[in-house]
């Protein structure tokens, strides 16, 4: 007898590879996530029903330990854990940030702090949650452009624009970097490079939460809504999914409630939003593939070629 050809071996063949697209492998062993365990601990983050694994169909993300219904909370975050600018603020970096004329942006306070620390390695208090943020990145900025070349037309252009624009916070920045210079026994200019500052761009861009926009007077006008939220930070992005996500300001936490059902080991998504894949491809570097947002861009003046 033929093996594999027959109704049951397709449904069980089918079975194993719907199983095997959403299982992830546990990688809550691994030296760095057992420190940045230990780090959210000694910062009041009790332990949560997620586990950090790596799926075959996104790459890093988190698994449920346990099955999770509807309505459920599946993280929340103590302030503590959050690096916000007022963590900026509160910093060696404050004084600086203070004094400098015209006020920094809130971005630029956070970009500066992240390669502050990183260069601060062993020495740095979120050394833990540094060691597992991704060493380079995917979003188009991060291209080469013979790569973006191939890009069609108008996101090629769109590319383009946010290269201009990283390269000009660059350059705008570098005064203020090197007002910085009494903090470090090494050149600032190799400290706060372009490619140091485009990781530390990306960093914010793809992960960070939102938070109601606060206004400080040592900083710039442009809204200070971003916070990076360690470990919270792991959660890929599903189209499907809907989830519910704010700063308690009761609890003094950042909180995600599921208004999906999880079983247990499957992966955890939440949604960065109603985004279609230009626009994820553009924020986060990845497209989704069964994304119902999904829409064709046109030029204009398409419709006259129709009359
Ligand atoms: C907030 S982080 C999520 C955790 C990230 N996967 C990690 O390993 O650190 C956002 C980044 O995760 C990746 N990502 C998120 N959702 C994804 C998905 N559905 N498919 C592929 N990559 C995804 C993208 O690289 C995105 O920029």
């Amino acid at each position: 007898m033929q093996k594999g050809k027959g109704r049951t071996s397709r449904i069980r063949r089918r079975k194993l590879c719907r199983s095997s697209e959403s299982r992830g492998v546990n990688e809550s062993h691994k030296s760095e996530f057992i420190e940045l365990r230990k780090w959210l601990k000694a910062r009041k983050f009790q332990d949560s029903n997620l586990a950090p694994a790596c799926f075959p169909g996104t790459g890093r993300g988190l698994m449920s330990q346990t099955s999770l219904q509807e309505g459920q909370m599946i993280i929340s975050l103590p302030e503590s854990c959050l690096l916000t600018t007022d963590t900026v603020i509160r910093s060696y970096l404050g004084a600086y940030i203070t004094k400098w004329k015209p006020p920094p942006s809130p971005l630029l306070a956070l970009c500066t702090f992240l390669v502050s620390e990183k260069h601060a390695g062993h020495r740095s208090l979120w050394k833990p949650y540094l060691e597992i943020l991704p060493k380079a990145y995917t979003c188009p900025v991060c291209l080469e452009p013979e790569v973006v070349n191939l890009l069609p037309k108008s996101l090629k252009a769109k590319a383009e624009e946010q290269r201009a624009h990283v390269q000009e916070f660059f350059a705008s920045s570098r005064d203020f970097f090197s007002s910085l210079q009494p903090l470090f026994a090494e050149a600032v200019d190799s400290i706060f490079s372009y490619s140091a500052l485009l990781w530390a761009w990306c960093t914010v861009n793809t992960r960070a939460v939102y938070l109601r926009p606060r206004q400080r007077e040592c900083l710039s006008a442009e809204p200070d809504t971003c916070a990076l939220a360690p470990y919270l930070d792991l959660l890929n992005h599903s189209p499907h999914v809907q989830v519910k996500a704010a700063f308690n300001e009761e609890t003094h936490s950042y909180e995600i409630r599921t208004t999906s059902r999880w079983r247990k080991h499957e992966e955890v998504f939440i949604c960065y939003g109603p985004h279609d894949n230009q626009r994820l491809f553009l924020e986060y570097g990845f497209v989704s593939v069964h994304n119902p947002h999904a829409c064709v861009y046109v030029s204009r003046g398409w419709n006259q070629l129709c009359s």
